[in-house]
């Protein structure tokens, strides 16, 4: 319809051109041959009037037909140069955002609203990003994009973008990416929904790898609960998990159990050895106790030469072997001082049982310690279980 309306704009326009041409070309014709076979009754000078006359008429004529040529062939002229800039800028601009697609540390983006997240578009930079090239991606001509997310992450992803589409907001996620040859990265994305013009949705954005910062992050979170000499937990992480665990064993009834773990005379390794080689003790220590326990039981260093260690669904009885295990096997084991000699050393232990000596974290810890206090005050190297009427003591 639109094309059938257009097409007769230019038609009218010439149709009424020429019609005003032939009425006013007729009229003058008519009208100045009366005029002028009135005022010249002479044939003589009749015939070389209407001779200038049709000189006057193609010569009006003729400069009315060079204005309106001429307006239209500058206009045309005008109009040509403007395509032509706009064709030249269109295509710089292309290239630019070829450039800056090329260069993404990651690709650029845009595909179906489906479960598969079939690729329309990816920039040069996929085979980087994820080691397929473009074309094997395109219309999940090797594989899907879908397949190289982690599979836990699927259904996060599509819950997330189905919202920021409801509320027509770009949307933004990190997720895991297993890349052609099977190694794993981190990427993040962002993108919105854009309407395609028969009404489909389609998704457009970029892809990201940031997987050294995941590195940073997770080796920050790490730095963040571990104790740099020994890599045990260090005390702030080691309350969280005794709150934890105490917490499950409310929560199922179980009992759990918390060792308090000191030194003997560790500062006679000091003194008489030098300062590393009691770290070096330390660690080895640690390293001993790490590979005693369960893969449930969790150890961490609370300060100076004190361990703790938390263990879930154990009770008094099998706490108290446990305890009297490990002090064993560090008797038993001569600690390596750094520089190819050992030392003698052991430890005294003082063992706490949720429920039967405390009720809460703080509660179990002060009634552990105390029994430590107990074992040392027993000559040391021993294991000492908490009394009983001190929970009555803790709860006070
Ligand atoms: N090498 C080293 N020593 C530490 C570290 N933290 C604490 N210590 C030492 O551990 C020693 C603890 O000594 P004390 O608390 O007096 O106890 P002890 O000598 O073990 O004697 P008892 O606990 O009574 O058996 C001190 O000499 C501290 O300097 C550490 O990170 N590295």
């Amino acid at each position: 319809m639109s094309t059938l309306s257009s097409n007769q704009t230019p038609l009218r326009r010439a149709g009424w051109a020429v019609t005003v041409y032939l009425i006013a070309g007729f009229a003058w014709i008519m009208f100045s041959d009366a005029l002028a076979e009135v005022w010249f009754p002479d044939p003589k000078t009749l015939s070389m009037v209407q001779t200038w006359k049709g000189f006057f008429f193609v010569l009006t004529t003729g400069l009315v037909l060079f204005s309106v040529l001429f307006r239209q062939l500058t206009r045309d002229r005008a109009l040509l140069a403007l395509q032509h800039g706009q064709r030249l800028a269109l295509r710089k601009r292309e290239r630019q955002l070829q450039v800056l697609m090329d260069n993404l540390p990651g690709m650029a983006y845009r595909c179906r609203y489906d479960p598969q997240w079939t690729m329309l578009f990816v920039s040069r930079g996929c085979a980087r990003l994820t080691g397929y090239e473009p074309e094997e991606l395109i219309e999940n001509r090797v594989t899907s994009y879908a397949s190289l997310m982690d599979d836990e992450d699927g259904e996060r992803i599509f819950c997330e973008v189905k919202a920021a589409l409801a509320n027509d907001k770009s949307f933004s996620l990190e997720y895991g990416l297993t890349r052609k040859d099977g190694s794993r990265i981190w990427v993040w994305e962002r993108g919105r929904g854009v309407e395609e013009e028969d009404g489909t949705v389609v998704l457009e954005g970029i892809v990201l790898d940031i997987s050294d910062r995941k590195e940073l992050e997770s080796e920050l979170e790490e730095l963040a609960i571990r104790d740099p000499l020994t890599g045990l937990f260090n005390r702030r992480e080691m309350s969280r998990v005794l709150e934890e665990e105490l917490e499950r064993a409310r929560r199922y009834q179980r009992p759990m159990a918390l060792l308090w773990i000191d030194f003997d005379h560790f500062k006679d390794v000091n003194d008489t050895y030098g300062h590393a080689a009691g770290d070096s003790v330390l660690r080895s220590i640690s390293r001993l106790l790490l590979g005693s326990v369960r893969s449930v039981d969790s150890i961490g260093r609370f300060g100076g030469e004190e361990f703790v260690i938390v263990l879930p669904e154990m009770g008094l009885d099998e706490a108290r072997d446990t305890a009297e295990r490990l002090r064993r096997k560090v008797a038993g084991a001569p600690q390596p001082l750094g520089d190819g000699k050992t030392v003698p050393l052991t430890i005294s232990v003082g063992v706490a049982v949720y429920p039967e000596h405390a009720q809460n974290g703080a509660a179990l810890c002060a009634a552990a310690d105390k029994a430590m206090y107990l074992a040392k005050g027993w000559g040391r190297n021993c294991v000492a279980m908490a009394h009983l009427h001190d929970q009555v003591h803790n709860e006070s």
